[in-house]
């Protein structure tokens, strides 16, 4: 996590594809503490990877857990968003490859979004039989508003790099991560002028209904999840994902 002048990047860096299990989770939720107690001055995400920011949440979490393994899953995810999306310094994902389901879910967190080229990312929960829980949903909805919400989480759309940019879902398209990565800096940089408390709490007041939503269902959130991957469908369709998944790569 080198800091220039104060600006972060943080590289996910979990082969082969930036799925989140719960260690890459915690990693990631203590970068943010430790980021938000140097008083970074701003943070760029982006992903070692060569075609993809991060596949989302790691499907063999899911995948017939054991229930202690699975809430500390969820509860480190949850820690983690929490963190990301309230951060008092400005956010930018510089989506260098695809960002389905979780991967998209970061970037949303992030204040600005610039994606490379022949690329998708969406909420794509609906695809695979299971829902993109309430938050997720609220920060689709937060970045692209209302009805263009609900049309793409009802479909579990992936959109193209051109699509998000032209129904907002991000701010600018580069042409390769390098380039992605100057326009992430230039956004930093027009931030960096701004007093850093009104600013953060101005972050903060368009933020507080989400976050608070969450805050205060945390464990109703567990649960729903909980019983919601535990059920013996959900189970059969995401055996069904892993398979599809790894046939593509044999
Ligand atoms: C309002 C009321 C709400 C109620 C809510 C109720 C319940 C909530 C319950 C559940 C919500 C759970 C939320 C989940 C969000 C998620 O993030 S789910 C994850 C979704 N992710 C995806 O669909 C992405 C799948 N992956 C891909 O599409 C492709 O891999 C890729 C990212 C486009 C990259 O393609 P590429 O060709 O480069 O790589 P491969 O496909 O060959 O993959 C390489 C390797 O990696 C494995 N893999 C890929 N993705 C994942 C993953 N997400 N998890 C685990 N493993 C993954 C793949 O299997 C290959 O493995 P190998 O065969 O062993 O090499």
């Amino acid at each position: 996590m080198p800091l220039k002048m104060g600006v972060a990047t943080v590289t996910m860096n979990r082969p082969p594809v930036n799925s989140l299990n719960t260690e890459h989770l915690e990693t990631l939720h203590r970068t943010f503490i430790r980021l938000e107690n140097e008083k970074c001055r701003g943070m760029i995400l982006t992903s070692s990877s060569p075609t993809v920011f991060s596949a989302g949440l790691d499907i063999r979490e899911m995948y017939k857990p054991e229930l202690e393994k699975a809430r500390k899953f969820w509860r480190t995810l949850q820690d983690m968003w929490l963190k990301l999306y309230s951060s008092p310094y400005p956010t930018v994902a510089a989506i260098n490859g695809h960002a389905p389901a979780g991967g998209c879910l970061l970037s949303l967190s992030c204040e600005y979004r610039v994606i490379v080229p022949k690329v998708r990312m969406g909420l794509n929960e609906t695809q695979l039989g299971i829902v993109a829980p309430q938050w997720f949903q609220d920060c689709m909805r937060n970045a692209i508003g209302e009805r263009e919400a609900e049309k793409a989480l009802i479909a579990g759309r992936m959109f193209s790099s051109e699509e998000a940019l032209k129904v907002g879902l991000v701010d600018e398209i580069a042409q390769n991560k390098e380039e992605c990565i100057q326009k992430a800096e230039a956004f930093l940089a027009s931030q960096a002028n701004l007093p850093m408390l009104a600013r953060k709490t101005v972050k903060l007041g368009f933020r507080h209904q989400t976050l608070s939503r969450l805050l205060t269902g945390r464990e109703a959130d567990t649960k729903i999840f909980i019983d919601y991957i535990f059920q013996p469908k959900v189970q059969k369709g995401l055996e069904m994902y892993l398979q599809s998944l790894s046939k593509k790569a044999a």
